[in-house]
């Protein structure tokens, strides 16, 4: 049997959610074009998108809008041990521990009956967002803000990051960077997710599971990476440069290169133009342009071997713009990507959920001999 590295094009299980043209440069969720929900919906309808494989009817927008808002609120015990917590800690090591914590909290944390899970992963998607807020609030030494409910998730998100109600402006830009990060089928994270799912664990478990595989710098990671990269470059007129030695050094270029992708990512494009937006109106120009034209230098190489700027490389200019710090860039992305995920169980759960367990080529030998610890 061939060993398939990476476990590339290994095809484990079947899926409506997501369908991604690599060659193409195209995604869709439940067959929708990634860029008409950018343009036209809210994280809330996506959201529904995800869990039900329609969108919703007006009626049904609002309950769910209601429903969600309803969940942001943190139990007590958990904003307790948040002051406990420290706050030198990476924001992705205290949404980790933080999800982990509300399954300890959870009396049915064990119910994985398609009723509970769903009611779960819907508190998740709604807590996600208090969480990640509340903690930059903490690492900024103020007291977290309480969730308000007749804002929307992107707005209600901002205003608990920041203190303050968002622009309409603000709100778009939230809104569209949060359905864009929302589901991408079954990259590392999400398989991390199923991976653990597939046992019949906790739904609180397979999450904590899918918040530390995407904090790696070569899956979420990658955007807090991007924006160090813009620091380490420092100036447009370094950028060719320090990209050539980059590269002569056979080093990889954040946010640059996907598995699936061999083309431009489609979320890049629209992420250049919201990047580019905010460059232009709110004075982000330096790191706009030296992401051009690491682009442009590095895009001599890459290109042709199919490296394209990927979902990370212009997120951090927009969330920067928003008012976040790089360390709190992988976060965003995870309180977009609880929504793939919980679909993802949901749709697994419904489908299979056959326990995963693949199996790896053995290259070592046989009937060694037991050597006593005397005689080694
Ligand atoms: C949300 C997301 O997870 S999107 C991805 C975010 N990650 C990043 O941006 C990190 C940088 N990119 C990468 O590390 C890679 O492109 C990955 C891991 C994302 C995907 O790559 P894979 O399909 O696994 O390819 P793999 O890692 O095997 O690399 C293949 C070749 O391309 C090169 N390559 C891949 N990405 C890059 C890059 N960003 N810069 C320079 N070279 C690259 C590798 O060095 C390797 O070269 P070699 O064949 O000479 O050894
Ligand atoms: O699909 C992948 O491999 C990585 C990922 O999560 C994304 O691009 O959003």
């Amino acid at each position: 049997m061939e060993v398939a590295r990476g476990l590339e094009g290994v095809l484990f299980t079947e899926s409506r959610m997501c369908f991604i043209d690599g060659e193409a440069g195209k995604l869709y969720y439940y067959g929708i074009p990634i860029q008409e929900l950018a343009e036209k919906s809210t994280f809330e309808e996506t959201t529904f998108l995800l869990l039900h494989g329609r969108l919703p009817k007006r009626e049904e927008l609002q309950a769910f809008k209601r429903d969600l808002a309803s969940r942001r609120a943190l139990p007590e015990h958990l904003l307790e041990s948040f002051r406990r917590y420290p706050v030198s800690a990476h924001p992705m090591s205290f949404l980790r521990t933080a999800v982990s914590e509300l399954g300890m909290l959870d009396p049915a944390e064990n119910d994985i009956s398609k009723e509970a899970l769903y009611q779960k992963g819907l508190d998740l998607i709604a807590k996600f967002a208090t969480i990640v807020a509340a903690n930059k609030r903490l690492k900024e030494g103020k007291a977290p803000i309480p969730p308000r409910e007749d804002l929307s998730h992107a707005a209600n998100f901002l205003y608990m990051a920041n203190g303050v109600e968002p622009s309409p402006e603000q709100e778009r830009l939230m809104d569209a960077a949060l359905i864009l990060h929302a589901e991408h089928g079954f990259n590392a994270s999400t398989f991390t997710a199923i991976a653990a799912f597939s046992t019949e664990t906790d739904l609180y478990s397979a999450i904590t599971a899918a918040v530390a595989s995407l904090k790696g710098p070569r899956h979420g990671g990658a955007n807090e990476a991007v924006m160090k990269m813009i620091r380490e470059i420092g100036t447009p007129e370094r950028a060719r440069d320090w990209v050539r030695e980059k590269l002569a050094k056979k080093e990889r270029i954040m946010g640059m290169g996907h598995r699936v992708y061999k083309a431009f990512d489609p979320r890049a494009g629209v992420l250049e133009r919201l990047a580019r937006l905010v460059a232009e109106k709110h004075g982000h120009s330096q790191e706009y342009q030296i992401l051009k034209i690491v682009e442009e230098e590095a895009g001599k190489v890459l290109n042709p071997r199919g490296i394209y700027p990927n979902v990370d490389f212009y997120s951090g200019v927009v969330y920067s713009d928003l008012g976040f710090g790089l360390e709190f860039f992988t976060p965003i992305f995870a309180v977009a990507r609880i929504a793939g995920w919980v679909g993802h169980i949901l749709e697994y759960k419904e489908l299979d959920n056959r326990l995963l367990r693949p199996d790896a080529k053995y290259i070592g030998e046989l009937d060694r001999p037991y050597i006593p610890l005397e005689e080694r």
